[in-house]
C-alpha cells in the first residue's frame, strides 16, 4: 500500500501536441489523490537535482549540531515567536511536547516588527552557504507551488478565467519554510516526534531524508479496501475517529506532498486535509516547505466545485492572514504549539 506517485513533467513543457494528454492525466491523477489521500508524492526528477536536497539536510545537521547558547542566539522568542529557533520539545501538539527542534523561515514582510506575531524577521545562521541555499530552495518551492496549482485547478474542471484567479490568490505565496531535527525517539518518550495534526495553508511540499517509517498518514476507515487494511501492522484508532495509520516512507527524487486547510475550504471539504504525524527512531535532517495563499487572499469555496456539488452546504470563508495570525498568536500566548486547533 503506498501513496500515488504524481509526476509532473507535463507541466514544466509546454501545453502543446501530445503533452495536452500527458498534462490531462496529471491533472485527473492529482485529483483522484486529494480525492483519495490528500497526501501524494510529487515525482521532481526533471524539476530539482538530487543533490540539492542533501545540501540542505547537511546544513541542518551542521546548525543542530552546534552549542545550545549558540543556536539560543536565533531563538524564536528574540524575534516575533514565529521566526527562528525552537528547542527540542519547545512546540507542543494536542498537549504533548514534540521530539523536534526547529528553525523556521517565512516570507519577508516590508516594515518588520518583531512586536507583532509573525512580522520579524527571518534569522539565518551564519554557516557557509546556508543563506544562499535554502533562500534558492524557497525560489525552487515557489515555483513548484505554481506548477502544481495548475493541474490541481484543471482537475477540478476549471476554466482558464478560473484558473487565473485562482493563481492570483498565491502568486505572493506566504510560505513558510522549515529544518526540522529530529532526535531519536526515545521508547519511553510521552509523545510523539511530531504529533497528528493537520497543515493549514494549500500545499506541504516534504523533503524527507530516508528514514523509514517516520512519517504516518492516518486514513479514516472506508479510504482503502478492508484486504488492505489487515495487511497494514499500525494500531488503529485517531482520538474518536477510526482509521489506519500508513507509512509515507520516502521516494528518491519525490517531494511528499499533502493539502492543507485552505484546499479544503476551496473545494467545499471534498479534499480533505489529511491528519500526520512523526515517530523518528533515528536521527535526522528534514525540510518541510509551505506554500500558503497570499497573506491577503479572501479562501472560500470554489465555482467550479460548486458546479460539482451543486447547492452542499457552503464552508466559512477566510482572509487567510487572519486565519493565520488567529492560530498563531492564539496559540502561542495559549501554550499551545503552532499545529493546535
Ligand atoms: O517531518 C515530517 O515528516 C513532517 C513534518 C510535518 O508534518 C510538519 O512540519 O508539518
Ligand atoms: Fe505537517
Amino acid at each position: 500500500m503506498s501513496l500515488p506517485i504524481i509526476d509532473i513533467s507535463p507541466f514544466l513543457s509546454p501545453d502543446e501536441g501530445d503533452n495536452r494528454a500527458a498534462r490531462r492525466a496529471t491533472s485527473a491523477a492529482l485529483h483522484a489523490a486529494c480525492l483519495q489521500f490528500g497526501f501524494f508524492y510529487l515525482d521532481l526528477s526533471a524539476f530539482v537535482s538530487p543533490t540539492v536536497p542533501e545540501e540542505l539536510s547537511e546544513l541542518a545537521r551542521t546548525f543542530f549540531h552546534l552549542p545550545q547558547e549558540e543556536k539560543d542566539k536565533l531563538s524564536l522568542s528574540l524575534q516575533d515567536n514565529a521566526r527562528g529557533y525552537a528547542r527540542l520539545k519547545e512546540n507542543v501538539t494536542n498537549g504533548k511536547a514534540d521530539n523536534h527542534e526547529g528553525l523556521d523561515f517565512y516570507k519577508p514582510v516590508v516594515n518588520p516588527d518583531k512586536t507583532k506575531p509573525l512580522w520579524g524577521e527571518n534569522v539565518y545562521p551564519t554557516l557557509p552557504g546556508f543563506r544562499e541555499k535554502y533562500e534558492a530552495w524557497v525560489e525552487k518551492m515557489k515555483a513548484l507551488g505554481l506548477i502544481v496549482s495548475k493541474p490541481m485547478a484543471l482537475g477540478l474542471g476549471m476554466t482558464p478565467d478560473e484558473v487565473k484567479d485562482l493563481l492570483s490568490l498565491v502568486d505572493d505565496s506566504f510560505w513558510v519554510m522549515r529544518a526540522i531535527g529530529y532526535p531519536p525517539l526515545p521508547d519511553d518518550h510521552d509523545g510523539f516526534s511530531c504529533g497528528a495534526h493537520k497543515d493549514y495553508g494549500c500545499l506541504t511540499f516534504l523533503y524527507a531524508d530516508p528514514t523509514p517509517s517516520a512519517l504516518q498518514v492516518f486514513l479514516k476507515d472506508g479510504v482503502v479496501p478492508s484486504s488492505v487494511v489487515s495487511n497494514l501492522a499500525l494500531p488503529a484508532e485517531q482520538g474518536d475517529e477510526e482509521g489506519i495509520w500508513i507509512n509515507a516512507d520516502p521516494i528518491p527524487n519525490c517531494v511528499v506532498c499533502n493539502i492543507g486547510e485552505m484546499w479544503e475550504i476551496w473545494t467545499n471539504g471534498m479534499y480533505k486535509s489529511t491528519l500526520h504525524r512523526v515517530i523518528h527512531r533515528s536521527r535526522n535532517y528534514r525540510v518541510p516547505f509551505f506554500f500558503e495563499p497570499n497573506f491577503d487572499a479572501l479562501i472560500q469555496p470554489l465555482a467550479a466545485v460548486k458546479r460539482i456539488q451543486g447547492s452542499a452546504p457552503e464552508k466559512k470563508p477566510v482572509v487567510y492572514g487572519e486565519f493565520l495570525m488567529g492560530k498563531v498568536s492564539g496559540n502561542f500566548a495559549g501554550g499551545k504549539g503552532k499545529y493546535d486547533d
